[in-house]
């Protein structure tokens, strides 16, 4: 599979948060799920990736190209669904889509047009009176009325009722089977990944801690139950993470197999993704419970 972003050894700090030496890339076909929690980098990652805030080492490539210096042709093939949307409030759908549109050489304004109606949205509208969910659904008809081949979004589900989030997995789905070459998006709602996700990578504390296909990741682990008894310090290694209560643990592991030599009568389950992520955290092992 071709890559159509390259990220290698990006550094940024932001007084006591960093970015460490983040590497990673997106294989074309892909939707990839950007997961960490609270704070963990996503959104620095994301806007540094794009430019849009500097950085202090690091290589990027879209498409094979480099992002110093083809940064204008980059832009053009992606579409872009930030937090902040960057919109004038005062305008309204139509006249904020006539200030970006000219930036596209391929804007395609019957496709604005049928992703309004599809959306339920007024082109008359303010954009300082939509919702949460019409504003995204805004940001996400702008993002889509170019030909954009690959579709970077930053927690586009966060906020929004389980109906639009279902829609919006439905549009990106779409999207993909209509040649899109690739999605991006950054989520601590692992639940959406679970439906739509081809490939995970995890960041936490401003590290990327894995990149793999979701697949493989969920066969990878297991979460095991069993009598707090069992565990010594030779067993507690076979854990990623474990919580204590006074009689049982609950444990997430990628060493099953051991598990099962070295621990009697345990109970064995898949884990989501929710719980790897939270198994993958800096400190999991000692500090925080990971699952039920
Ligand atoms: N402009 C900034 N100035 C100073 N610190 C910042 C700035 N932007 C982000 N940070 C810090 O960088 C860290 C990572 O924030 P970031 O927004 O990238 O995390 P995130 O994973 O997107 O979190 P969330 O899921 O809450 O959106 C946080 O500690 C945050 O306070």
């Amino acid at each position: 599979m071709d890559s159509i972003l390259n990220v290698s050894g990006l550094n940024k700090s932001y007084g006591d948060f960093s970015l460490r030496d983040v590497t990673f890339s997106l294989p074309e076909g892909c939707i990839t799920g950007f997961i960490g929690i609270n704070g963990a980098g996503k959104t620095t990652t994301l806007r540094t990736i794009l430019g849009l805030t500097s950085r202090e080492s690091g290589h990027i490539q879209f498409f094979g190209m480099d992002m110093e210096k083809d940064e204008q042709q980059i832009k053009d093939r992606i579409g872009i669904v930030l937090d902040d949307g960057c919109f004038y409030d005062e305008l309204s759908l139509n006249e904020m889509k006539n200030v970006i549109a000219p930036a596209y050489t391929s804007w395609c304004e019957q496709d604005f047009k049928n992703y309004l109606e599809q959306f339920s949205l007024n082109p008359k509208q303010k954009i300082n009176t939509l919702s949460k969910g019409m504003k995204m659904k805004y940001a996400l008809a702008l993002a889509l009325s170019h030909k954009a081949e690959l579709l970077i979004m930053d927690e586009p589900t966060s906020g929004l009722d389980p109906m639009i989030r279902s829609q919006l997995l439905k549009i990106l789905t779409d999207y993909m089977g209509n040649g899109g070459k690739g999605v991006f998006f950054s989520t601590h709602i692992t639940s959406d990944l679970d439906k739509i996700a081809d490939m995970l990578i995890m960041i936490d504390n401003g590290r990327i801690v894995f990149q793999e296909e979701k697949d493989s990741l969920l066969d990878s682990y297991r979460i095991v139950k069993g009598d707090i008894r069992s565990l010594n310090t030779d067993t507690r290694k076979l854990f990623v993470s474990i919580s204590e209560t006074t009689f049982g643990f609950t444990g997430i592991t990628k060493q099953i197999t051991e598990v099962q030599k070295c621990i009697p009568d345990i109970m064995i389950e898949r884990p989501t993704i929710e719980d790897i992520m939270l198994g993958s955290i800096e400190g999991g092992k000692k500090d925080v419970i990971p699952f039920g």
